[in-house]
């Protein structure tokens, strides 16, 4: 991920204008699959200065990608009157300085949490009938494949990416399978029913960031695994973190 920093500094009376005119560029910006979150603010001291943050898959996806797709046009249309009242335009990258906030993967307890319920879950997928059939000829490890996968979305190391094949490996498994929504279900409530008995955090915000997840991931699984999908491949891994609650800390 990239972000990309645009400091504006709009002549006074010329605000609602503005905000409007990005209101508008908006739907582009949200239609490019390049573009992976963005948002404008208002500096409260100097109400004319604004800084609009947009999030990148990546630069070429920005530079490439977007700008020579078809969403740049329409994006670039309603955002050209104000390209003088630009002070800053640059990609900015993360610098790591440490997090205050403990990591989902820390928080539930690191590798031997992650393997400690996947091994119990896989371990009864073979008593239900609806998910039976579909691991029947499952790799001895899966259960630890599964588990440094969701260690490493959850912010753990990055053991899935740089020793078995990262996303596209994920992907190319579920190719295929036809799994329907009722083993989806039965996949979810299996897997969080082990959770609580294997003693995963229950707290509410781990889990609400845990389930969130599992939604996601599970219904992305189901597409992957329709007959003649052709998902996105080269995706990077993903990255889930606590969303819009923080962990409890007392
Ligand atoms: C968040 C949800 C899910 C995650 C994170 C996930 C993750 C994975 C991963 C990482 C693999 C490949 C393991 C390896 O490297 O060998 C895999 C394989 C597989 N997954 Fe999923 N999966 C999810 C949901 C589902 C669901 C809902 C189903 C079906 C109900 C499913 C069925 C399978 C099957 C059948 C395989 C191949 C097993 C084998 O024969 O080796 N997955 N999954």
């Amino acid at each position: 991920m990239l972000t990309e920093y645009i400091r504006y500094r709009i002549p006074a009376g010329q605000g609602a204008e503005f905000e409007d005119a990005y209101r508008r560029a908006s739907a582009h910006l949200a239609a490019a699959p390049e573009c992976h979150d963005f948002e404008m603010t208002r500096c409260v001291d100097e109400p004319q200065c604004y800084v609009v943050r947009l999030t990148w898959t990546s630069a070429d996806a920005h530079l490439t990608g977007f700008r020579k797709g078809p969403h740049f046009p329409p994006f670039f249309a309603e955002v050209r009157g104000f390209v003088d009242a630009i002070e800053e335009m640059r990609h900015y990258e993360p610098v790591d300085i440490g997090s205050p906030l403990p990591s989902l993967y820390e928080w539930a307890g690191g590798a031997e949490a992650f393997e400690k319920l996947f091994t119990a879950f896989y371990r009864k997928v073979p008593a239900e009938d609806l998910l039976a059939p579909l691991f029947a000829g499952m790799d001895a490890e899966h259960a630890q494949h599964v588990a440094q996968w969701v260690g490493e979305v959850f912010g753990g190391p990055k053991d899935y990416s740089t020793r078995r094949g990262g996303h596209r490996h994920m992907v190319s498994k579920h190719l295929g399978k036809a799994i329907t929504e009722q083993q989806r279900r039965r996949w979810i409530g299996l897997l969080l029913e082990t959770a609580d008995e294997v003693g995963l955090p229950s707290d509410p915000e781990f889990r609400s960031a845990f389930v969130a997840y599992l939604e996601w991931g599970t219904r992305l699984a189901v597409f992957f695994s329709r007959p003649g999908a052709r998902p996105a491949v080269d995706e990077p891994m993903p990255v889930w973190g606590w969303g819009s609650v923080r962990p409890w800390q007392g």
